[in-house]
């Protein structure tokens, strides 16, 4: 018998939640042709989550589509199912920020972000209102969103991404790639994960229209700052 049953009414709490969570994502258009993966902890000494299987089409997410892994990743409990591919970097957002949801998209305009500024290995954002949905509440407050390179070794991505979290910053970009969000609940990192993309959509079409203004009408943008354009 699994030592993990204790945590039964917890698991059904996870699934369903990891469940509404995939769904609405997907409306959204944030987890195409079966990216993404999303996690929730269930304990956090020992290291306890519920994550989406690989490979799973997260429009149709099932609720046998979750499993439990500890810390090295491994399931809890025999299954067929195998764990995300980037489990261990879930496993390593939470050893390192104490988060209790993970959640990781794949979105057209996180992706365009985080080529605009790879060289510059981040993006910041200021003046923008839903940086209080991040909870970040102080006037005129600017946030700085690390971007990873895409490494293929998982092992080395998740280390990288580890290196460069930043504690009042809850996600990462990985470049041309997606971005992993977390937060306290699986409320608050959903929360995050919508703050982020709306500022990355506004961010990239004002990126557009300052610099069609500059071509069309320079002297109404000669006072306006868009960073690197
Ligand atoms: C279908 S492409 C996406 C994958 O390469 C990966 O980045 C991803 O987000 C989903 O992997 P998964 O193993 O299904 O959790
Ligand atoms: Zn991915």
């Amino acid at each position: 018998m699994s030592q993990y049953l204790f945590y039964q009414e917890d698991r059904i709490r996870v699934v369903k939640e990891l469940n509404e969570i995939a769904h609405n994502f997907s409306q959204k258009g944030w987890l195409p042709a079966t990216s993404g993966n999303l996690s929730i902890s269930l304990c956090h000494d020992p290291l306890v989550f519920g994550v989406t299987a690989s490979g799973r089409d997260k429009e149709n997410l099932q609720l046998e589509d979750i499993v439990f892994v500890k810390e090295d990743c491994s399931p809890i409990e025999p299954t067929r199912l195998k764990p995300s591919a980037e489990t261990l970097i879930h496993a390593k957002i939470y050893q390192l920020t104490g988060a209790g949801s993970v959640l990781h998209v794949h979105t057209v305009y996180n992706n365009l972000i985080s080529e605009i500024y790879a060289e510059e290995k981040s993006v910041v954002l200021s003046d923008m209102e839903l940086i209080k949905g991040l909870n970040i509440w102080e006037e005129g407050a600017a946030i700085e969103i690390p971007i990873i390179e895409n490494y293929a070794d998982i092992p080395r991505l998740a280390e990288e991404i580890g290196k460069r979290i930043h504690p009042q910053v809850p996600g990462v970009l990985i470049r041309k790639h997606g971005i992993y969000a977390w937060g306290e609940d699986s409320f608050s990192a959903k929360r995050h994960v919508e703050a982020f993309e709306f500022m990355f959509q506004y961010h990239f079409l004002w990126l557009g229209y300052v610099r069609t203004l500059q071509a069309v009408e320079p002297a109404k943008v000669a006072n306006v700052s868009i960073g690197l354009l």
